[in-house]
């Protein structure tokens, strides 16, 4: 591939590995967007639109799209702001996976109790920007300057492991189920930033042009990321308990309700919250609907 085969095609950054990678995938299937990515290229046309996918590390792609070298892309929100790239790219939609905490945790067993007892002390992560603010203001509050303000030092990786082997007083990176927290014998004593995955765009784009593809592209994603939060419900209720079943699936605009042959009673189909779905279920057999049915929806536009 040469640059001139990137011409005038809309630059879409993916992360190419980690946490986000698979899930972007599917968002990508979900939305159509067509690609065979040939191994160790990290840049690929899209077959049946004037797109190219690059695939970036997370880290990276908020500087990529807020200088406006790729016009969007998808990454976390925590690393939009370690970036310090907020000002230079618009969150168009936040997609719901990747969801996490960047916590200060420190060793479970250990004297340090709160963050303030952990002001002025040694601190290891792999978000020096975001610790780094938050520390000087616990350094500010206890007039902590020069070799007393608390000391922030980069690692890659492997972060938790920093207080196990001496290098710090406590940490602070991702915590999702807690696991890995817990695995190091470390516990949370605050939360820095809750994070998830966002679809980005650059604020200052190289070429405006885009901004028709950008929209249908948005579109179609924020449909399959509706699509993953709600089911389609499907009762049978008699008709004179139908304002009390409604009251409990009142639908996204209203419930589409259509008479069955059996005198007296209608079918109810509505739009409901996957996470509200169990217990709208057993509220609905209170009342006395039957025969109800849950569906997945693979995609929607609401
Ligand atoms: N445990 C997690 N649960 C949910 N989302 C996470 C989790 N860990 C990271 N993320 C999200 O994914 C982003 C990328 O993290 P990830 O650890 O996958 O980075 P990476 O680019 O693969 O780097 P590396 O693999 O080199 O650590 C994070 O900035 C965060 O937004
Ligand atoms: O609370 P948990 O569910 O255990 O998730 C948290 C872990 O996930 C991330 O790392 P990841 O596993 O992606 O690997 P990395 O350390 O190589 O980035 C993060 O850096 C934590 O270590």
């Amino acid at each position: 591939m040469n640059a001139e085969s990137l011409d005038g095609r809309l630059l879409f950054a993916v992360p190419k590995k980690g946490r986000l990678h698979d899930k972007c995938l599917e968002l990508l299937a979900g939305a159509d967007i067509q690609f065979r990515r040939h191994q160790r290229l990290d840049v690929c046309l899209v077959k049946n639109h004037p797109i190219a996918l690059v695939f970036l590390p997370a880290s990276d792609i908020p500087s990529f799209v807020g200088k406006g070298n790729v016009d969007i892309g998808i990454t976390g929100h925590d690393v939009i702001l370690e970036a310090q790239m907020e000002e230079h790219v618009t969150e168009v939609l936040r997609l719901g996976f990747g969801k996490c905490a960047l916590q200060v945790q420190v060793p479970e067993s250990g004297p340090i109790k709160t963050v303030d007892d952990l002001a002025g002390k040694r601190v290891v992560t792999s978000f020096e920007v975001l610790s780094g603010k938050y520390f000087s203001k616990l350094d500010k509050k206890f007039q902590l300057t020069g070799g007393h303000a608390t000391k922030i030092e980069y690692v890659g990786g492997s972060v938790e492991a920093a207080c196990a082997l001496g290098l710090a007083d406590g940490i602070v990176d991702l915590v999702e189920s807690g696991d890995t927290m817990r695995a190091a014998g470390l516990h949370a004593i605050a939360t820095v930033l809750e994070t998830e995955a966002v679809l980005i765009k650059s604020s200052t784009p190289k070429d405006p042009s885009h901004e028709p593809l950008i929209n249908v592209i948005s579109s179609r994603i924020a449909g399959v990321v509706a699509a993953g939060h709600y089911v389609v419900c499907q009762y049978n209720i008699l008709r004179d308990k139908l304002p009390a079943a409604t009251t409990v699936t009142p639908g996204r605009r209203a419930p589409t309700v259509s008479p069955l042959e059996d005198d007296g009673w209608v079918g109810v189909s509505v739009m409901v919250e996957k996470k509200r779905m169990a217990n709208i279920m057993d509220d609905l057999v209170k009342i006395g609907a039957e025969d109800i049915l849950i569906f997945n929806l693979d995609n929607c536009r609401v």
